[in-house]
């Protein structure tokens, strides 16, 4: 018998079906999303992501299926499923001509009973502790979407929701979204969930990412799992790739991941590639080159949604 506590799922989605008229956008999605770990949400243009998001946030309703957030219904407890939830899904409100720090202030008036010291906190959170007190006209691009996140927070939501949150920030920008995105999952155990055509950023920010394409999941697989790491392809350059992909066919029971005049690539392990090269030298196949070919989340992506990059 299993005894370990079930971890209940921060975000669940249960077939969940979106249909605007016939035209159906989203199709019987179904995934998890765990305290704790920033989810990415990826999907060429179109493809639905935003659709996905808005019925998670509240702010669209779904045609079937249902999401839970903490185990409440957003269709039958609406309030305490949005309790649970902060997200930046358009462009946060935020008045130029104040500071920071007073935006955050006005904006707290409306939650109930949050402190001086939660704002403080989340400033913290988000660094921005140095220019708070400064007119948001003079913040660049990158600050406004951290006082943004540091609205989305506080109220202590365990699920934090930022619809393409890269989009506009410069490399530098990128990179101190990703560390303190990193360090709220980790620190706080909250559930971030990003959503990006950025793949680049997905690879590096995300611990797992949900794919999805004309509206159907086509798959959640943790990053490193989703790159195939332990079994990267091996590339081997020799003067006849037809024969080559023949002879380890035959005598090794491996079929070539693609075969090319010149070359031949197969997905085999570190410590197979001796055997391969030991087996075509003894055919007498002629071998000019061998190279691991790691793959990039871009390519599996193209690879797996069949379709082109989009940015
Ligand atoms: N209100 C609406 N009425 C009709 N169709 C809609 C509506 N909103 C979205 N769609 C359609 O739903 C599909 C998914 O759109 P959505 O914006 O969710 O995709 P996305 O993955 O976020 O794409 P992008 O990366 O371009 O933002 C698209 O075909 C879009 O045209």
């Amino acid at each position: 018998m299993n005894t370990e506590p079930q971890k209940q799922p921060a975000v669940k989605l249960e077939h969940v079906t979106k249909k605007f008229g016939s035209k159906t956008v989203i199709d019987d999605l179904s995934f998890e999303i765990y305290g704790g770990e920033v989810f990415g949400f990826l999907g060429p243009n179109g493809a639905g992501k935003t659709t996905t998001i808005r019925m998670i946030v509240g702010l669209m309703r779904m045609t079937k299926g249902n999401i839970f957030i903490q185990g409440h219904s957003v269709k039958s407890e609406f309030k305490q499923a949005m309790r649970q939830v902060g997200a930046i899904v358009e462009n946060p409100e935020m008045y130029k001509f104040l500071t920071g720090y007073q935006n955050l202030v006005h904006y707290a008036r409306m939650i109930p009973g949050i402190s001086k010291e939660r704002i403080m906190e989340v400033v913290k959170l988000v660094d921005l502790e140095d220019r708070i007190h400064e007119k948001v006209k003079k913040y660049s691009l990158g600050m406004r979407q951290r006082l943004g996140v540091a609205q989305a927070l506080l109220h202590h939501p365990s699920v934090l929701i930022l619809d393409e949150p890269t989009n506009g920030l410069d490399p530098q920008g990128i990179h101190d979204l990703r560390n303190y995105l990193h360090e709220l999952s980790r620190k706080e155990g909250v559930a971030v969930v990003v959503s990006s055509h950025l793949l680049s950023e997905m690879q590096l920010m995300c611990d797992r990412i949900g794919i999805i394409k004309k509206g159907k999941l086509i798959g959640v697989e943790t990053v490193s799992d989703f790159m195939g790491e332990g079994e990267g392809k091996v590339r081997f350059t020799v003067d006849d790739g037809q024969s080559a992909a023949q002879i380890v066919k035959q005598k090794l029971s491996l079929d070539a991941a693609s075969i090319e005049s010149d070359a031949i690539e197969l997905a085999i392990e570190h410590e197979k590639i001796p055997v391969v090269v030991d087996t075509l030298v003894v055919s007498q196949v002629k071998i000019y080159g061998v190279v691991s070919v790691t793959q990039s989340l871009e390519d599996r992506f193209l690879e797996v949604t069949g379709g082109k990059s989009v940015g």
